[in-house]
């Protein structure tokens, strides 16, 4: 279980949050909502050990992640708003860089079922500057279907996505909540999950 206890942060003169405090149990998920600029892809930056908090705690399976670095990083798998792809590399690359990154071992045929899954075919070795937006997400969220992860923390995951990736998408996070994991997430829209909590900044 992931914990949060009394977090505050500042970015500027600005607090954007204070006292925030929320659990994470394993099976549950959690939507970030509020209006632009009111810190949701800041606060996920944050439990991905991106940012700073000026105060607060974070505690995973009982440990504060200052003391389990390693394991928080194991645990979760992040996934920011912007698109971290690189534009020159195929989908199939940017795959395997970002595993690499994390040293996690790479099946290719894991890879291409992924890419697949999401709808790529043929578009695997295809330079990401040349795909659009919607496909470029789903490069980006391909790694949901690869690299095992408890606590899925995704900024905006639906965002660009057609109507029949969008219920994909639900789909993958339904199996994932089913086996146990959990995911906190930010998106404008209601989204067709399971009931989750909501918190609002
Ligand atoms: N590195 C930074 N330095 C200064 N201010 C920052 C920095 N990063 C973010 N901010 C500010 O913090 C505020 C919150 O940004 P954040 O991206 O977390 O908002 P958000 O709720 O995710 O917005 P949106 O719905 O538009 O995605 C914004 O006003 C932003 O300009």
């Amino acid at each position: 279980m992931l914990a949060v206890a009394q977090l505050t942060c500042q970015r500027g003169a600005r607090t954007l949050f204070s006292g925030l405090s929320f659990t994470l149990p394993e099976g549950q998920w959690i939507q970030i909502q509020g209006p632009n600029g009111a810190g949701k892809t800041t606060l996920l930056r944050v439990l991905a050990g991106l940012v700073q908090p000026r105060e607060g705690t974070l505690t995973w399976q009982g440990q504060d992640v200052q003391e389990c670095r390693a394991e928080w990083q194991r645990a979760l798998l992040y996934l920011g708003h912007h698109a971290a792809l690189k534009e020159e590399l195929t989908p199939l690359e940017n795959l395997r860089f970002s595993l690499g990154l994390e040293a996690f071992p790479v099946d290719e045929a894991a890879l291409m079922e992924a890419l697949h899954r999401f709808g790529l075919q043929e578009r695997e070795h295809l330079p990401v500057r040349y795909l659009s937006a919607g496909q470029r997400r789903r490069v980006l969220l391909a790694r949901l279907l690869i690299r095992p992860a408890q606590v899925w923390i995704l900024d905006e995951p639906y965002t660009a996505l057609d109507t029949h990736a969008t219920q994909f998408l639900s789909t993958v996070i339904e199996d994932h909540l089913e086996r146990g994991g959990s995911a906190i997430l930010t998106s404008h829209q209601t989204l067709g999950l399971r009931p989750g909590m909501s918190i609002a900044l």
